[in-house]
């Protein structure tokens, strides 16, 4: 798409009203949501939620029952999936796995190595990695073709929480080094709160949604949850017990009851 003069805000990828049905079971509806160049968008909410089905409807893996999924003419994405697409038993390099499906030079996959924080492993068998170097593989993987946004479903998954705050700090490095934005899902509100521009709450719709600083710095957040880990987790649980099925409330201050 081009961009017009005087455009500033810039969608790269946008759903409208967005309904997935899957084995006759609605999983997603009305969803709506846009993500900006540049931004960092974390969704979380409950298991079996729809958040990796979101994503894949985002990636174009899964059509929409209803609704539309608007990318950017030649957006380029790089997605992490929740698992490895690849038994990490074969005998299979890091380097040559960077180069399935499509082969890589040596300059980019190192450069995309780097750039994920793993500099010293390309000659490392994948079986041999960690957690968390596995976790950075795959996306070192998904940098390959310099994304224009990042798509990452949970990417710290089975990492402590360290392991999880160092991954967030490399993701943020690579959206300030690269400008590219980066839509996560994830668990740990706690810890990625600080890394987000935006939070969105998803429980087959969207429940509500505001910045994280807005979030963690109202009083009424505050005098509710604390500041703390313990006060970050309590607000994630009490999203997921309000009520659904009456909207009478405005949803945009739900986040701070
Ligand atoms: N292909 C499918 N056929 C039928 N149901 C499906 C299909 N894919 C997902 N579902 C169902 O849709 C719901 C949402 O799944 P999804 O994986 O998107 O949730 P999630 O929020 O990512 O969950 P988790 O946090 O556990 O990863 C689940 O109840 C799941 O069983």
């Amino acid at each position: 798409m081009p961009r017009l003069p005087g455009q500033r805000i810039v969608s790269l990828i946008s759903v409208e009203g967005l309904e997935i049905r899957q084995g006759g079971r609605q999983i997603l509806h009305d969803v709506t949501l846009a993500v900006r160049k540049g931004e960092i968008v974390t969704i979380v909410g409950p298991n079996g939620s729809g958040k990796s089905t979101l994503l894949r409807a985002m990636i174009g893996a899964i059509s929409p029952s209803a609704g539309r999924v608007v990318r950017q003419e030649g957006l380029r994405i790089g997605y992490v999936p929740q698992s490895l697409p690849v038994d990490r038993n074969l005998p299979l390099t890091v380097r040559r796995f960077l180069s399935l499906p499509k082969p890589v030079s040596d300059s980019a996959a190192k450069s995309a190595l780097d750039r994920a924080g793993l500099p010293q492993v390309a000659r490392a068998q994948l079986g041999a990695l960690s957690g968390g170097q596995m976790q950075r593989v795959l996306l070192a993987r998904a940098l390959l073709n310099d994304p224009q946004i990042l798509i990452l479903d949970e990417p710290t998954q089975g990492l402590d929480q360290q392991g999880s705050a160092a991954f967030y700090r490399q993701i943020e490095a690579i959206r300030s080094e690269t400008g590219c934005a980066v839509l996560m899902v994830s668990h740990e509100l706690h810890v990625v709160m600080a890394a987000s521009d935006r939070v969105i709450c998803l429980n087959g719709h969207i429940c509500c949604e505001g910045h994280p600083e807005q979030v963690a710095s109202a009083p009424e957040y505050r005098a509710l949850f604390g500041t703390g880990t313990q006060g970050a987790l309590a607000l994630y649980r009490h999203e997921h017990t309000h009520d659904h099925h009456h909207h009478h409330h405005d949803h945009s201050d739900e986040v701070a009851e």
